[in-house]
């Protein structure tokens, strides 16, 4: 890519915003009912890339499911669920509401798996990265709220085999974490201070929080200010001032929200709220897919969006 399309995270917020729009010009806009394999990414494939679905019963299991049948690029070849999973033995298209794919919710691993992509749980990980590593399979990785043995685990495969580790696949949530990394290293030093607050909203069915997502845009924020920045979840009772040297998390539970992040920079006198939602989780699962097939030719090693995503 040249300069203009891809960006380093140093380049000034004018090439970014160019970048933006050249590369959601070239997006697809997926819809949960009419799937299309998205087209932001060019790849160089040959043959067609095995996918195996790890959490394919679930919420994001079943878009991933349904976008990767749609591409020509891409073969579901299989659909892992837990081993008590009642809907064992169901066809992972009939369940993604696409047509029949002859692939069975099913807990054994598969040995003709190119790349695995998993939105499953966390109880579900070992296994997940043991299985990989035991059958030489790339693996896309999703999940959020891991613990840090499972994180170390997971640092330890990347010596093996290729993984692609993020808490969202989304183009917007990364291209958002760069301009807010941008904001801060111009905001830092402002006169009165800046306070960083991250709201997230997400479904009432999520099980984790703060979400990973907002974990990580602290974490890139912090990257850009002083050592000893302190995260804070959540404020109550007699809190005293807020402290400069914080970022506060605050994490909304709401119906049937797929995932919609705020981060205010707050000044005195003015204040800056930028904001980022999904409509549906065809932005994860597209970039999830996005992933697998860029993974699918590289070597072992540990990968982000931010890879895929070349920013
Ligand atoms: N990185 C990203 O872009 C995104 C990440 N996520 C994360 O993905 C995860 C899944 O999200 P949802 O699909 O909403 O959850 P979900 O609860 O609908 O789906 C999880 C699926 O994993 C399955 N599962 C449980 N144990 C398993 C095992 N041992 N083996 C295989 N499958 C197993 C469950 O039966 C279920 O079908 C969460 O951690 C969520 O935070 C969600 C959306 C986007
Ligand atoms: O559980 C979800 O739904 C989501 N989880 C991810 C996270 O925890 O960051 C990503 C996305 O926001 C949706």
């Amino acid at each position: 890519m040249d300069e203009v399309t891809s960006p380093r995270s140093e380049e000034p917020v004018q090439g970014l915003v160019t970048w933006i729009f050249s590369t959601l010009s070239r997006s697809t806009c997926v819809t949960p009912t009419t799937p299309v394999a998205p087209t932001y990414l060019k790849n160089n494939m040959s043959e067609i890339l095995n996918i195996a679905v790890h959490g394919a019963a679930g919420r994001m299991g079943r878009r991933v499911v349904a976008l990767a049948s749609a591409d020509p690029l891409l073969k579901v070849v299989a659909a892992i669920e837990n081993d008590d999973n009642a809907l064992l033995g169901q066809d992972a298209g009939d369940l993604s509401g696409v047509e029949t794919l002859d692939v069975p919710l099913s807990s054994q691993w598969p040995t003709d798996a190119d790349v695995v992509i998993d939105f499953s749980l966390p109880t579900a990980i070992d296994r997940c990265i043991e299985q990989c590593i035991a059958h030489d399979t790339a693996l896309v990785i999703a999940t959020t709220g891991m613990t840090d043995a499972q994180v170390d685990k997971l640092q330890q495969a990347a010596k093996i085999i290729p993984i692609v580790w993020a808490p969202s696949m989304s183009l917007a949530v990364n291209l958002t974490m760069k301009v807010t990394q941008q904001i801060t290293e111009k905001l830092r030093d402002v006169p009165g201070g800046l306070d960083i607050e991250i709201i997230e909203r997400h479904h009432r069915y999520k099980a984790d929080a703060p979400s990973g997502t907002a974990l990580k845009f602290g974490d890139l924020i912090a990257d850009k200010l002083d050592d000893g920045t302190r995260h804070v979840h959540g404020r109550e009772g007699h809190t005293g001032q807020r402290q400069r040297n914080e970022i506060g998390y605050h994490a909304v539970r709401v119906g049937d929200n797929p995932g919609e992040h705020t981060i205010v920079f707050g000044m005195l006198g003015e204040r800056i709220e930028i904001n980022v939602a999904a409509s549906n989780r065809d932005c994860y699962a597209s970039g999830a897919i996005a992933a697998a097939k860029w993974l699918a030719e590289k070597p072992a090693g540990m990968y982000d969006m931010f890879d895929v995503l070349e920013m």
